[in-house]
């Protein structure tokens, strides 16, 4: 954690004289990124003093109203203003204060510190130098699970964020040389993403999330089929980063190089009454060839593999990279973050928590009995009756089943797992970017248990996993400790089964 001094530099004004139809209320702030919806910042209410130009492109939202304006750019904030359509992220949401430039891990995919915003009820935001007081309080790590702690704090003299506020926050981004200078900081789109099985029914909305993400420059999209519709329509969107689409393995190569992130959603879905480990016939291959030109052409990047069943198919990538002499264990992921989405939205409806407050670390796999929710790590602080605890963890360790069967043979879960699939990309793109504080469960190489592969919360760095989070494994319940035993031994056979078709396919290869 740190402070970001030069933020305080860069405040600006806010831009809400009376005329503007919205008032501070006491309630739960979020802080969304305007500028992935509002490419031109928002000119000031008619009374504001804040030039455009020193306009920001963070929205910060307080209070539970019912629906959030997005007004058009020409009529920001007056009163006049019939209410525009509801922001897309975050209906529900109403007050909307103008602040400085976002860091780009501030992005609105839920992603999101959350913070009390409490404002003095008697102050009155009327114009640029309304005396208001904003105090927000540090919660807890907000949907993304990601912050060892974030804290905001201002108190204002002469505007509402003025030179004697503070903030404290644990979020850091690229800081674009000029703009250190300037005490501004900005978000760089300069990463380079790949999804291979871009077309698919996980490819293609996690491409639209990627392609909103302001930290990528390039989105590369590979697939066999159909992967050039999928490009065009999502490069038409207004987000900095380029689309390129590439298809079937002539073009893979030129699809993987220089990126900074692969992600591999390609391979078959279940359908109802099978289990993820029936897909392993077919997606262990195609795991392996692309993980092979993965090795050929970008063996620095962060690889996170999504293809089913997870369990196997990490380690066979892991294998694979070492008969190509460049695995790096800190770079191989399995993508777990669905179940911690999915474990937190659970909890959270049980117990009437904010969603945006409840972060439950899952460990183990990802399928079945190995999934294992630590309930009594839930963050906040909630206890569960002991038929709780057995009801929400069947429900999250099934959750994939229960979507495979309301889909009923279209397939599995999709829009979720872009979801999650597209927080863990912005996580490991805040890492890579230099953001200290940034963790995720994941399945990766471990030796946190005697399986050399185990799903747990990671620290994540520029150089992959920095460290892994023992922590939680500590002072666990006797029904933790006993499903933990009890996922042992698929979880083991699981492993054991990816590296020994890693091996054989090694073995036929080497025998032709
Ligand atoms: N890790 C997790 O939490 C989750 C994993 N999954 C898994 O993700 C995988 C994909 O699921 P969906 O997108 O729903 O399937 P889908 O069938 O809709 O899409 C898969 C895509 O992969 C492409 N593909 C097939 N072979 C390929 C190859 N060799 N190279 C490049 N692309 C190839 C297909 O053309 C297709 O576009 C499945 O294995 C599924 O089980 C699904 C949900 C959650
Ligand atoms: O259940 C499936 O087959 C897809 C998956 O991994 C999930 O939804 O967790």
């Amino acid at each position: 954690m740190f402070i970001i001094r030069t933020l305080m530099l860069e405040m600006t004004p806010i831009v809400r004289p009376k005329t503007c139809p919205m008032k501070p209320t006491r309630g739960i702030g979020q802080w969304l990124v305007a500028h992935s919806f509002l490419p031109t910042p928002p000119p000031p209410c008619p009374s504001a003093k804040a030039s455009a130009a020193a306009l920001p492109y963070l929205v910060v939202t307080a209070g539970a109203a019912t629906s959030i304006p997005r007004p058009p750019p020409s009529s920001w904030g007056r009163a006049s203003t019939p209410p525009p359509p509801p922001f897309p992220f975050f209906p529900g949401l109403r007050d909307i204060l103008l602040l400085p430039p976002p860091r780009p891990s501030l992005w609105p995919l839920g992603l999101l510190p959350s913070f009390e915003l409490d404002m003095a009820s008697s102050a009155t935001i009327s114009s640029v130098g309304a005396q208001a007081a904003l105090v927000s309080k540090p919660r807890n790590h907000g949907i993304s699970g990601l912050k060892a702690s974030s804290s905001i704090s201002f108190e204002l003299g002469s505007s509402f964020l003025g030179k004697t506020g503070s903030l404290r926050e644990s979020v850091t981004t690229r800081v674009a040389p000029k703009a250190k200078s300037a005490a501004r900081i900005l978000p760089e789109a300069s990463y380079k993403v790949a999804v291979l099985g871009a077309a698919g029914g996980i490819g293609q909305p996690l491409g639209l999330l990627i392609k909103m993400s302001p930290l990528v420059s390039e989105l590369r999209l590979y697939d066999i089929a159909n992967v050039k519709g999928v490009a065009a329509d999502l490069s038409h969107c207004n987000t900095p980063s380029q689309v390129m689409d590439f298809t079937g393995p002539a073009e893979l190569a030129s699809c993987l190089k220089g990126v900074d992130v692969v992600v591999i959603p390609a391979g078959v879905p279940r359908k109802p009454g099978m289990t993820r480990d029936d897909l392993f016939n077919i997606n262990a291959g195609i795991v392996k060839s692309l993980i092979e030109a993965v090795a050929d052409n970008c063996p620095e990047a962060f690889i996170h593999i999504i293809s089913n069943p997870v369990n196997s198919t990490v380690p066979i990538a892991a294998e694979i990279l070492k008969q190509k002499g460049v695995y790096n264990p800190k770079k191989l992921f399995g993508v777990s973050t669905l179940d911690v989405v999915r474990a937190n939205t659970f909890v959270a409806q049980k117990k009437g928590l904010k969603l945006i407050d409840v972060d439950v670390p899952v460990v183990g796999g990802h399928a079945g009995i190995t999934i294992l929710p630590l309930l009594s790590k839930t963050r906040p602080s909630v206890t569960f009756t002991d038929e709780e605890t057995e009801q929400l963890t069947k429900r999250i360790q099934n959750a994939g089943t229960e979507v495979v069967e309301a889909k009923a043979g279209a397939g599995s879960a999709t829009l979720s797992m872009a979801y999650a699939a597209a927080r863990f990309v912005e996580s490991s793109l805040r890492a890579l970017a230099g953001d200290p504080d940034v963790y995720e469960c994941t399945y990766v190489q471990s030796e946190l248990t005697e399986l050399p592969f185990f799903a747990s919360r990671v620290k994540l760095g520029k150089n992959g996993v920095e460290s892994i989070i023992s922590s939680d494994l500590e002072g666990i319940t006797e029904y933790e400790a006993s499903a933990l035993e009890a996922l042992k031994p698929e979880l083991k056979a699981s492993i054991e089964k990816g590296i020994e078709f890693a091996h054989k396919q090694q073995g036929a290869a080497a025998s032709v």
